[in-house]
């Protein structure tokens, strides 16, 4: 591809607020986060990676010091990462429930907050073949179904950008995702 074609498909954009991934489990924050960041050429901040880096795996977090526990140690990584008195420009992606926190959604106001949908038919596999959710330790499908409708209206309010990513390779969906970044940061600033 030569120089032109590649900037006629990826926007010019660079983000002038951290962007947050959210949704439900396994519809993709982690990788689509990390590549996008990538893409950007900026850092990834992952809450869960950072949680597990300092205090091991997260079903071991839950099964001995219960989920309130690991809710405290998920808004004070995020907190880590917006509450910064200039934040950094990063990608953030944070695990599903990580929103459901007052702390962390007054946070997210100072962000451009990208929420990723995905059907159950997306995730099925994903969330059947996977372990390390203990949420989805039994039930997967019933347990994720219900928690995705239970939050769904939390996630839509926060969000700034929503994007289905229910038929889309990665790859596909950093181009997109690029491409609405830009026309949302245009939204905001239109003299750029
Ligand atoms: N668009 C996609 N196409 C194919 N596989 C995907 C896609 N998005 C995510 N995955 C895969 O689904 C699994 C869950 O992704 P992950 O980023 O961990 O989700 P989340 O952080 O939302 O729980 C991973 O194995 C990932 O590689
Ligand atoms: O939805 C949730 O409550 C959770 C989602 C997980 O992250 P992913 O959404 O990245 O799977 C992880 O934080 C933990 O297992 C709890
Ligand atoms: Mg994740």
């Amino acid at each position: 591809m030569d120089a032109a074609t590649e900037c006629a498909e990826k926007p010019h954009y660079r983000p002038g607020r951290p962007i947050v991934m959210i949704g439900p489990m396994a519809v993709g924050k982690s990788v689509i986060g990390s590549e996008l960041a990538r893409a950007l050429g900026i850092e990834f901040v992952d809450t869960d990676q950072r949680i597990v880096a300092k205090h091991g795996a997260i079903p071991r977090i839950f099964s001995a010091r219960g989920e309130h526990h690991f809710r405290q140690l998920e808004a004070r990584a995020v907190a880590q990462v917006l509450d910064a008195e200039q934040p950094k420009t990063v990608v953030l992606s944070v695990g599903g429930g990580a929103v459901l926190d007052s702390g962390t959604q007054q946070l997210l106001a100072k962000t451009t907050v990208v929420f990723l949908r995905a059907t159950l038919e997306t995730v099925r596999e994903r969330i059947l073949r996977t372990s390390g959710r203990p949420l989805l330790a039994a039930d997967p499908v019933e347990t994720w179904s219900r928690l995705a409708a239970a939050r769904g209206p939390v996630y839509a309010r926060l969000a700034d950008i929503t994007i289905d990513v229910s038929n889309s390779s990665v790859p596909e969906l950093v181009t997109q995702l690029i491409s609405m970044l830009a026309e949302e940061s245009r939204k905001e600033n239109p003299e750029q």
